[in-house]
């Protein structure tokens, strides 16, 4: 098998990508395509299901063709999605019902919002599925579909749908419908899962009114699942981790204490806690990490909403930068903030705060303060923010955490690195590869069939670019922690009555 690849297939928020990597972990080709984000209304946020399915595939083929292979070199696929985004289809003619509804869609807070004044169904939530009652799960998605879209839940009822994350529809599509499956990782993100139990939760499912006829089998998050249809026939499919979980996998975070963040659009945080799942007293979500050969591992996941979006953001609608890449050039035009926080509470705050009406802040304004000063509080957002996620985490799982590995767009920025080992104190660590993501699916899809013997095989193709160092001391951390703080106040206050 020395000679044969596996094929990685990333479908996220923006894009559909698709990478083929080596026995050595080394990427052979990527392939990259992006679509379409749908926005009916304020709030809401879809993408086209087939046009999911389209890309993901022909990148598919793309990237193989550009590493020079042909689909018979493929020894395996490993799968690894946007997570939460639910699709509903029709088992039959394999059409989706309704446009799949992304994880950042806020249709049901209303909805969410009334659950939660149900007593004690928030800690009931919490405890079985490790999860906060929130419109970002699968959950109220599913039911806003059966509720609102004609003659679906009638169909549900008598089995003709299915319900998937990207993964399902993903699989579902490779093997032309005869496999209807997910991971555990990725049912740990529908609020439907209970992730002590392994199964989805009656109760949940009855509160919700969601048929159980719905749901994918979940299988492990390494082992083969079916073989492709499409492609070639019979490349085994062997891997399925949703995201986050496979970026902390593919960044080797396989030991209890570590931890990754990932610099996208928004930042995920997710610390390995082992066999051990943590209820989080300071907001954060349990989760699980992965499940292989019938063992699970669990994680504390902190999610931010924004964060590399704040530089497009400086970037469209301030438009005091033309690239992403600019905003380091500019906020190196001055030596600090001069005072200025920036808060992006665009679309509310994610963890530890999950405050849904918070709003975007700007303080600390003097007659100096210029574009460089903004391009730098913007920057520094993204890292207080993670300083706040990794506080809660450290709290709730009384591990101190020692090194920070990071992954993302956005970690080619260096003063962002720097200052965020500055805040954190302790030294953020770059790795070589940035398609973690990607590469922990292949791992895991690779794993399963043999193509990488065991952990240690691969762990030791982990391989660091850059080491950052904290420069500030505690003390001045200290002072800059607390402008950001009172910086925070604001914005939660802001949308106070
Ligand atoms: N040099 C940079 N400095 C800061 N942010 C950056 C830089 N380059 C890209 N970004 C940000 O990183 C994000 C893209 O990263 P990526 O990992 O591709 O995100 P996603 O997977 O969420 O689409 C964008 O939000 C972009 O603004
Ligand atoms: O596709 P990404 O990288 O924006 O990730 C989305 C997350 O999985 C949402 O929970």
């Amino acid at each position: 098998m020395a000679d044969k690849y596996i094929l990685a297939v990333d479908q996220g928020t923006t894009s559909s990508r698709a990478i083929v990597f080596d026995k050595q972990g080394t990427t052979k080709s990527i392939a990259q395509k992006e679509f379409r984000q749908i926005y009916p209304k304020a709030g809401w946020v879809e993408h086209d299901g087939a046009r999911i399915w389209s890309t993901q595939s022909s990148v598919a083929s793309e990237a193989i063709t550009e590493a020079g292979l042909h689909a018979e070199d493929i020894a395996a696929i490993g799968i690894t999605n946007q997570r939460e985004t639910t699709l509903l289809w029709d088992r039959k003619t394999g059409q989706p019902v309704y446009n799949a509804i992304v994880w950042q869609d806020r249709r049901t807070s209303d909805f969410c919002d009334e659950l939660k004044e149900r007593e004690g169904l928030v800690e009931n939530i919490r405890e079985k599925t490790g999860l906060i009652i929130d419109a970002y799960f699968s959950a109220t998605k599913i039911k806003w579909i059966l509720d609102n879209v004609e003659g679906v839940r009638r169909r549900a009822e008598n089995g003709e749908l299915a319900f998937g994350t990207i993964d399902s529809w993903l699989i579902w599509n490779f093997t032309r419908g005869e496999t209807h499956v997910t991971d555990a990782t990725n049912a740990s993100r529908t609020m439907l899962y209970n992730i002590h139990e392994g199964e989805w939760d009656r109760e949940i499912l009855d509160l919700l009114d969601i048929p159980e006829s719905l749901l994918p089998e979940v299988k492990s998050s390494s082992e083969v699942y079916g073989e492709t249809k499409i492609l070639a026939e019979d490349i085994p499919i062997a891997g399925i981790a949703g995201d986050q979980q496979a970026a902390l996998f593919g960044q080797r975070c396989i030991t209890p204490g570590m931890v990754k963040n990932t610099y996208g659009t928004g930042c995920f945080m997710v610390m390995n806690t082992g066999e051990k799942p943590i209820v989080s007293e300071n907001n954060l979500l349990t989760t699980i990490a992965w499940e292989i050969d019938d063992h699970v591992e669990y994680a504390l996941e902190g999610s931010i909403f924004i964060a590399g979006a704040v530089v497009q953001w400086l970037r469209d609608e301030l438009g005091i930068i033309r690239e992403a890449s600019e905003v380091e050039g500019l906020a190196a035009s001055v030596k600090d903030n001069n005072g200025v926080y920036l808060v992006p509470a665009f679309s509310g705050l994610g963890a530890p705060h999950w405050n849904q009406h918070a709003r975007g802040t700007m303080v600390g304004l003097t007659r100096g303060a210029n574009a460089g000063h903004i391009a730098r509080a913007a920057l520094e957002s993204i890292a207080y923010q993670t300083m706040d996620v990794i506080t809660a985490m450290e709290a709730d799982s009384g591990i101190e955490i020692k090194e920070l590995r990071v992954d993302g767009g956005a970690t080619a920025n260096d003063l962002l690195m720097q200052f965020q080992s500055d805040l954190l104190q302790v030294p953020v660590i770059r790795p070589k590869t940035l398609e973690t993501t990607a590469l922990g699916a292949a791992y895991l899809a690779g794993l399963a069939v043999g193509y990488w013997k065991d952990h240690e095989e691969i762990n030791n193709q982990w391989q660091e670019d850059k080491t950052f160092t904290p420069e500030q001391s505690a003390d001045q951390v200290q002072q800059l922690r607390a402008g950001w703080n009172k910086a925070l106040d604001a914005a939660i206050h802001w949308s106070e009555k």
